[in-house]
């Protein structure tokens, strides 16, 4: 709730406006069952035709005042139920920016799309419904109370029983639906991943005809959710015959008491009619604001799933007080000082006693098996991960001991996976540089190799990228990735087993590129074919998180047996010799 307060608490002239057109319009539409006790005991009982005409134009003016004031409080209170979703939004959006890798992992992404999405529907719903429904309710109850306590103080009990029975019951309705609402969420969640795997996957699922198996599993998350929602209707079932009831009751306990009084000379014919129209309007007022309290065991749900991501605190975030950074004339770029890593959970060390230094204008490969660790160091690099042990440094100075922004502004990352964004392919390079002129745009995509396939598509550069770059083929879908790093200029580049899609003669046109255009800057290539970091100034060997060696080619040719096995493993025996 904490969240949905602070932007009422931001919006808090808007909300004064809702509850005073809110007060205005119950006062008017409650003054409509007093006019018309008045034409009944002032104009119809006492055949005052000249009453029952000014009565009727000053009721007239009490409807209108009503449905004016209505219009105005539902255009504000839908802007404040849109503007609440927007805020929301906003707020868990920056939240995914700052959270660790390790966060973002504890909600799964069906999950957090789910939150971010349909989560935030509800809550922007029920806010509307909230302005709408529930907040005249309170002011209609107390004023019709009042009004009936001016009319008939001994019938006032007649409206309070009733108020009291509907919200009792009301109260253990929302006990009884609270956790059921709670696990339709979770169910959704199942739903979202489920069937986000089902469409992204569909090509795979076909390929292996388990369409079957899919099918069980989507139909066991749609049962799983229409037994949770069945049970939640069942739970509201009730509520509309004792809603009926109570009305029913209550008129009759009106009609039949009033009766009494007006024999007794009480209160006047009038007043029953006022009464039982109080005691009317009082019900309906509580009945539309049960209506969207049906909602709100679901909002409350949707509001802690969301209140459960914007209160994460970032496992990684950058200090308060950070030291002034040490020298960015540093040649040696990056240092890793015996760095040791694992994953939470994980029993053993991804990493042991990691050191090594990437040069400004100098090739650092790292190179291992499948799980060696290598995609790890580059994660520990852009600080997506802090060591467990040891030390990285970038220009001297702790990556730790500098901001976020300062690290990543320096380092220039190509992912594993070649992740586009829809849009334009000129939006997409110029991802890391906004500013970044067609000139330079054409350069880092002639370094990358795409280029040439660039200009052959009908709009160029302004081609457009379907969503995650569906429209492009592996290979392109990595040379573009490889500009888009080019674009924005960095001291230090990496290049996560960016090559892998890579026919050998690109591949190698691309890094004889890389190393004429960036002469200036350290790179560091992940790969895993050993044609790809044949040339590297420094080769480091993986082999379980340790390294097994380090240095160029030639030497670790000679000395390294792991590299010499995974030299023996990729080229031919002709090849390997005449190394
Ligand atoms: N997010 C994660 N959570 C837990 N374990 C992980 C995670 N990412 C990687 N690992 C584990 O860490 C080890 C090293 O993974 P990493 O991705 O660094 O290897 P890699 O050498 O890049 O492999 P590949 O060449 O196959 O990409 C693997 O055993 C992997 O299972």
């Amino acid at each position: 709730m904490t969240y949905l307060f602070q932007f009422l608490k931001e919006k808090k002239t808007m909300l004064f406006l809702i509850i005073l057109a809110t007060v205005i319009q119950s006062f008017s539409m409650l003054a409509v069952p007093y006019f018309a006790a008045k034409i009944i005991d002032d104009g119809i009982l006492k055949k005052d035709l000249m009453a029952i005409v000014i009565l009727g134009l000053q009721m007239l003016a009490a409807v209108g005042l009503s449905g004016l004031i209505s219009l105005w409080a539902s255009y504000l209170s839908a802007d404040l139920a849109a503007l609440s979703g927007k805020y929301l939004r906003d707020r868990i959006f920056d939240k995914t920016q700052v959270l660790s890798i390790r966060d973002f992992n504890r909600f799964s992404t069906a999950s957090m799309i789910t939150r971010a999405t349909s989560d935030i529907t509800v809550i922007q719903q029920t806010v509307i419904m909230f302005a709408q429904m529930i907040l005249p309710a309170p002011i209609i109850a107390i004023t019709a109370i009042i009004m009936t306590i001016a009319v008939s103080p001994t019938l006032v009990w007649i409206p309070i029983i009733a108020m009291v029975v509907f919200m009792l019951a009301i109260y253990l309705i929302f006990i009884k639906a609270s956790p059921i609402s709670k696990t339709i969420q979770k169910r959704l969640d199942v739903i979202n991943r489920i069937m986000g795997e089902a469409i992204t996957g569909v090509r795979v699922i076909r390929a292996f005809d388990n369409s079957e198996f899919e099918r069980k599993r989507t139909n066991q998350a749609f049962l799983n959710y229409a037994d949770n929602v069945i049970r939640l209707n069942k739970t509201f079932a009730v509520f509309s015959p004792l809603i009926w009831s109570i009305v029913g009751i209550s008129m009759v306990a009106v009609l039949w008491f009033g009766s009494f009084l007006v024999l007794n000379g009480e209160i006047q014919v009038g007043g029953i009619i006022a009464v039982s129209e109080y005691t009317i309007l009082l019900l309906i007022a509580l009945i539309m604001s049960s209506m969207v309290m049906v909602m709100l065991p679901k909002m409350k749900a949707c509001l802690d799933r969301t209140q459960e991501v914007l209160d994460t605190i970032p496992e990684i975030a950058d200090e308060t007080q950070l030291p002034a950074l040490q020298n960015p004339d540093n040649p040696a770029k990056i240092v890793f000082d015996q760095v040791s890593f694992s994953y939470r959970g994980a029993e053993e060390s991804v990493l042991e006693g990691i050191s090594f230094s990437c040069e400004q204008g100098k090739t650092t490969a790292i190179i291992g098996g499948t799980g060696s660790g290598k995609s790890t160091i580059a994660s520990l690099m852009l600080r997506l991960y802090d060591v467990a042990s040891g030390m990285i440094t970038l220009e001297g100075t702790d990556i730790r001991q500098m901001t976020q922004h300062q690290l990543r502004e320096a380092i220039s990352y190509v992912p594993q996976k070649a992740i586009l964004f829809s849009g334009t392919i000129a939006d997409n390079l110029r991802m890391g540089n906004s500013q970044a002129t067609s000139a330079e745009l054409e350069q880092a995509a002639q370094i990358a190799q795409a280029h040439d396939f660039i200009t052959e598509l009908a709009e160029g550069y302004q081609s457009p990228v379907a969503q995650g770059g569906t429209n492009f083929s592996g290979g392109q879908k990595q040379r573009l990735c490889i500009a888009r790093a080019l674009v924005k200029k960095a001291p230090v580049y990496i290049f996560d087993d960016s090559f892998s899609a890579l026919d050998f003669k690109t591949d190698g046109a691309l890094r004889k590129a890389l190393k004429r255009e960036m002469a200036d800057a350290a790179m560091v290539i992940v790969a895993q074919r050993v044609s790809t970091i044949m040339d590297a100034d420094q080769i480091i060997v993986l082999d379980a998180g340790r390294m097994a060696g380090i240095g160029r080619h030639e030497e670790l040719i000679k000395s390294c047996s792991v590299y010499q096995e995974i030299v023996a493993s990729q080229l031919s025996e002709t090849e390997a010799d005449s190394l």
